[in-house]
């Protein structure tokens, strides 16, 4: 079966003068059509790199990325659509032209762009703001419009680097309830960075944790509820159990007071 990514053996240094990081090394994983996978790994530990390997910004040492059942030549772009920590609006057109620009890009002719880009604002909230420019919206308002546009975008793959991470509590809390609804309607394959075990645990499928640099893969965990989800999970024994075996998988065991 074509899954939606491929991540083949992939190792990643960065060198610079007489001086190299290994950021990734040997790292292999995978999305099929239709899944949700987060990646949570400690800081530094190359998730933003392997987004930028995925997305063609970075050339890889060594290994295979596949998206669909195509291989990605190194600095190939435009195969995923991509949406950042911060929101990246244009901030020369109206809400409801950053929609329809998505539209428009993902092969749907103008007018059309225009009444669909109306009606997907009035379902995620944000009629009145249509004609608004992205410097007048909050910041969970601004990452809203972003997602949409992400999620309107033409290619398959979605890869959303850690896209709530700026919002406060409250509003991360709305927006991951809001996502949830609006993906679990319309299953995209997605691939979704972000440090919240909780916010994993709630929205993905799949959750690949990864090693301190150079990182690799070191547990996969099927993440058994099922859909729809909301707020109910947080009271599951089970996703308490989970928790806590994530997180002592990110925790060293040095500032456990163990040793290993
Ligand atoms: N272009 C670059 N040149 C040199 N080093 C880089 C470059 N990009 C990333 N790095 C290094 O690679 C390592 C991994 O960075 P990356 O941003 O991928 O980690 P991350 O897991 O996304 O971190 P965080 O969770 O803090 O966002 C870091 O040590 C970083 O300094």
């Amino acid at each position: 079966m074509t899954h939606a990514l491929d991540v083949v053996g992939v190792s990643k240094t960065f060198a610079s003068g007489r001086t190299s990081k290994a950021v990734l090394d040997d790292v292999s994983f995978h999305v099929k059509e239709g899944e949700f996978v987060s990646l949570i790994g400690p800081s530094g530990s190359g998730k933003s790199t392997l987004f930028h390997l995925i997305g063609g910004l970075e050339k890889a040492n060594a290994g295979e990325i596949r998206i669909g059942s195509r291989r990605i030549a190194p600095l190939e772009r435009g195969l995923i659509s991509y949406m950042p920590q911060h929101a990246s609006l244009l901030p020369w057109l109206s809400v409801a032209g950053n929609i329809e620009m998505a539209l428009e890009i993902a092969g749907i002719d103008r007018m059309e762009a225009r009444q669909s880009a109306r009606q997907w604002l009035a379902r995620i909230g944000l009629e009145r703001d249509a004609d608004s420019y992205p410097h007048a919206l909050s910041g969970g308002m601004q990452q809203r419009v972003s997602f949409l546009r992400a999620l309107l975008s033409p290619q398959p793959l979605m890869c959303l680097d850690e896209p709530f991470g700026s919002l406060d509590a409250l509003t991360r809390q709305h927006m991951q309830t809001w996502l949830l609804s609006l993906w679990e309607e319309d299953r995209r394959s997605v691939l979704f960075i972000t440090h919240s075990i909780e916010e994993a645990l709630l929205l993905s499928d799949r959750i690949l944790v990864l090693s301190t640099a150079p990182a690799k893969v070191i547990r996969e965990i099927m993440v058994p509820f099922p859909r729809p989800r909301g707020e109910q999970l947080w009271s599951d024994p089970v996703f308490n159990e989970l928790k806590r075996e994530i997180y002592s998988l990110l925790t060293p065991a040095e500032s456990k007071g163990g040793h290993s």
